[in-house]
């Protein structure tokens, strides 16, 4: 299915240069959403997961569902200061700012096969972050799904070693 009728680009949003790429037409579209989760969580499967982890707030969006549809584990990936109890932490850089994001130490047991998922895959910064926190906590990233793919960004070899699944590119 063709899911970029549901996507809105707003030029020079939240800052100057960023063509920003909005989810919510999607996610209002109940029937479309739907068949948007159905197919990245149809990747996620064929991986053989235990552990769906994500990025607030909009990799939630995404993950929350897949790991309902699959019956798996959801792990949330914080701005760091959310978490209350004990937390792997680290900095990164994104499209438009610099943050840090933090995931409890025990959601992840050595040896879990983890897909990451997000909405959107920009520079990379975001997902490289978590993928160094799973990683931290053993383990195995066996695959990242985005609704967006962004091709005209450059990532370098963050990904390089992994599996990236993407429903829509933007070149
Ligand atoms: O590949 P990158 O350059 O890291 O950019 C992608 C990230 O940016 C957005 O999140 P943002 O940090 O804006 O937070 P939000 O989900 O809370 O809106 C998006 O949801 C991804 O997580
Ligand atoms: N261009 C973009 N559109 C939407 N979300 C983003 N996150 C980082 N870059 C983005």
């Amino acid at each position: 299915m063709d899911y970029k009728p549901y996507i809105e680009i707003i030029e020079d949003y939240p800052t100057k240069g960023v063509r920003f790429k909005d989810i919510t037409p999607l996610m209002q579209n109940g029937e479309v959403y739907k068949k948007a989760i159905e197919d990245m969580a149809e990747y996620a499967k064929a991986k053989d997961v235990d552990v769906i982890a994500a990025p607030e707030a909009r990799g939630f969006v995404v993950g929350c569902p897949m790991a309902y549809v699959l019956q798996k584990s959801f792990v949330p990936v914080r701005k760091a200061g959310k978490l209350p109890r004990e937390v792997v932490e680290t900095d990164y850089g994104l499209e438009y700012g610099k943050a840090s994001l933090a995931i409890h130490k025990d959601a992840i047991k050595a040896g879990n096969r983890v897909l990451i998922t997000d909405d959107l895959l920009a520079t990379g910064g975001t997902i490289e972050a978590t993928i160094q926190l799973v990683e931290e906590l053993g383990g195995e990233v066996v695959g990242c799904a985005f609704l967006i793919e962004l091709a005209y960004l450059e990532r370098g070899e963050k990904l390089k070693a992994y599996d990236v699944y993407s429903l829509m590119t933007y070149e």
